[in-house]
């Protein structure tokens, strides 16, 4: 968070600096205001196009995610004709199609907070490396880098272009049982609780009124396992485990455990049951924008600042700001994908990188 906080502050500083020169007269205000504007377009874009295809990495699921963005007609001719079909967004994409709230009223729904809780993509650890040359730093525990220790490797000489190197080939927890991270299941926080996360996130859902898992998936039309060894695609350890959990009641399986359980699509970083509530969400959220679906255009925007939207990736951003990264990332096509590792970092044996033990 912290990271993303930075990175997004100095690119709305970028948007401010181009704003100034482009239109000399505004007040601050004015260029403030269009700043978080463009910088909030960005954002949703570059979660729409550039992270769900990383986390759910299926060719199908790139396409329909790009078709969200650009449409049918693709992004190169979207970047440079604009909208083609005034109104459908199967063909020139969401944004610009104009609002359409389905008569409910918008929220990120409880299913949505739900799938999300992803709690298990955090390691125990991070390892640190110079972002120049690669070579190790030091290895942290996740419990020494949160809340208010969030800035401690920034303080010890470690640069931010130090940490995004680092988070970029670092590797997350996969999003699966029996991988929750050791420093989230005995958590302090600031407001002195001490909690087991791990149980308080089937505990909240159970007390929000979020279905068991059999439920949750009879309300997407999906199908349902009548067996636990069904539900694990085959993995009978598993199947075992959970019986003896739940009673050899099936129906009482929680949501999230029972998404935990699934056989992953090839490519998915998440269950399906999970990812049919994802992108609902997602392409509603950006049909429920006004700025987005709504008024998507110069006048609202201004031509330079659709144009910043619609020619960055998460790629130039990193680099706009830490230039040291442009040797890393420069062939990289998603820089949600794992990065280049420095042969030097390859030094590392430590579990957090994945690399290979020779
Ligand atoms: C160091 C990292 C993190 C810490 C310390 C942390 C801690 C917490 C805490 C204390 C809560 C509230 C628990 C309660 O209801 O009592 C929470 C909720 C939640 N967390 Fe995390 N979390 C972290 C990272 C993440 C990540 C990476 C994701 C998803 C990718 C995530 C998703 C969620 C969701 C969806 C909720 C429920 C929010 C709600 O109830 O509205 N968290 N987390």
């Amino acid at each position: 968070m912290e990271m993303l906080h930075t990175l997004f502050a100095l690119e709305h500083n970028a948007l401010c600096d181009m704003f100034q020169k482009a239109y000399p007269k505004w007040t601050g205000d004015q260029i403030f205001d269009k700043a978080r504007l463009v910088n909030s377009a960005l954002m949703a874009k570059i979660h729409t196009v550039e992270w769900t295809p990383a986390i759910l990495a299926h060719p199908i699921l790139e396409l329909g995610m790009n078709a969200n963005w650009w449409g049918l007609v693709g992004e190169k001719l979207t970047k440079m004709l604009g909208r083609i079909s005034k109104s459908s967004e199967i063909i020139s994409g969401i944004p610009g199609s104009g609002v359409d709230h389905d008569d409910i009223p918008f929220s990120l729904t409880e299913e949505f907070v739900s799938v999300y809780r992803m709690h298990s993509l955090l390691p125990d650890n991070i390892a640190f490396f110079e972002a120049k040359h690669g070579k190790h730093q030091t290895t942290t525990p996740l419990a020494d880098l949160t809340f208010q220790k969030a800035q401690k490797p920034l303080e010890s000489g470690i640069s931010f272009g130090d940490l995004f190197y680092s988070f970029g080939i670092n590797y997350p927890g996969a999003i699966t049982n029996n991988n929750y991270p050791n420093f989230l299941r005995d958590l302090h926080t600031p407001d002195g609780l001490h909690r087991d996360m791990g149980t308080v996130d089937i505990v909240r859902d159970r007390e929000r009124g979020v279905p068991r898992y059999c439920a949750f998936r009879r309300m997407l039309r999906m199908s349902v396992p009548e067996t636990f060894e069904e539900l694990t695609g085959g993995n009978n350890e598993l199947a075992e485990q959970l019986s003896e959990v739940y009673n050899g009641d099936i129906e009482l399986v929680d949501a999230l455990v029972g998404s935990h359980s699934e056989p992953v699509i090839p490519g998915f970083g998440f269950s399906e049951t999970a990812f049919r509530i994802f992108i609902v969400m997602a392409s509603r959220r950006l049909k429920s924008d006004r700025f987005i679906a709504g008024q998507w255009n110069a006048d609202m925007y201004t031509k330079e600042g659709l144009h910043w939207v619609q020619h960055t990736t998460m790629k130039n951003v990193l680099i706009r700001h830490f230039p040291e990264l442009e040797d890393t990332l420069k062939n990289s096509k998603n820089a949600f994908a794992p990065w280049t590792t420095k042969p030097e970092s390859k030094n590392y044996q430590g579990i957090e990188t994945n690399v290979k033990k020779i």
